[in-house]
């Protein structure tokens, strides 16, 4: 398992680098996250929050662990113009959700496990997490979606919850 970097830790804002050769040591690190997204009860988990800065991502929006997925390089655009809001977490920022509009549908572009190029067209919570996943590549929360004020009551609440592990 990796170690999941917390906000507001500043190695969360980092741009990824595309791949530039999937080989064994990108599928030893798609593997990893894999094993860290699952165990961490998590539907997507992108390489940056494991401080890896290259544009891997992994997902697995089925409910029983059964369809990962591997995005590679991955590029989306949003299929017209309707957007929803949809209630989000975040690995990175534990015990906190909040309302985030994303494009209702995306077309998906990226490199499998194999490094062989695929699409697909995405709705729903895949397409919301497709979102949610590429923004971590360059170095977006979904809390930089909301107001200052409610992004401020987050980073109070996640300093507290640090002086309580580091009093513990
Ligand atoms: O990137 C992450 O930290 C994993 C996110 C993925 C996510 C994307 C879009 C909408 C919700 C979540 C989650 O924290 S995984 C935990 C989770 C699962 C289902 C719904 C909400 C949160
Ligand atoms: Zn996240």
């Amino acid at each position: 398992k990796l170690p999941i970097l917390e906000f507001p830790d500043e190695r969360l804002r980092t741009e990824a680098a595309a791949v530039e050769t999937v080989d064994d040591e990108v599928r030893q690190l798609v593997d990893d996250m894999l094993e860290t997204m699952y165990d961490a009860r998590g539907i997507g988990l992108a390489a940056t929050q494991v401080d890896v800065h290259r544009r891997v991502i992994v997902m697995d929006v089925s409910d029983d662990q059964s369809a990962p997925l591997v995005l590679i390089n991955p590029e989306y655009t949003p299929i017209g113009d309707e957007r929803e809001p949809m209630q989000e977490g975040c690995l990175s920022i534990p015990e906190y959700y909040a309302e985030v509009p994303r494009a209702l549908k995306v077309h998906l572009k990226a490199l499998n496990r194999q490094g062989e190029p695929y699409e697909l067209e995405a709705e729903g919570l895949l397409a919301h997490c497709i979102q949610h996943e590429c923004d971590h590549l360059r170095g977006v929360l979904f809390v930089d979606y909301l107001s200052p004020l409610k992004r401020d009551r987050v980073m109070k609440k996640m300093q507290k919850r640090h002086k309580l592990a580091q009093g513990a």
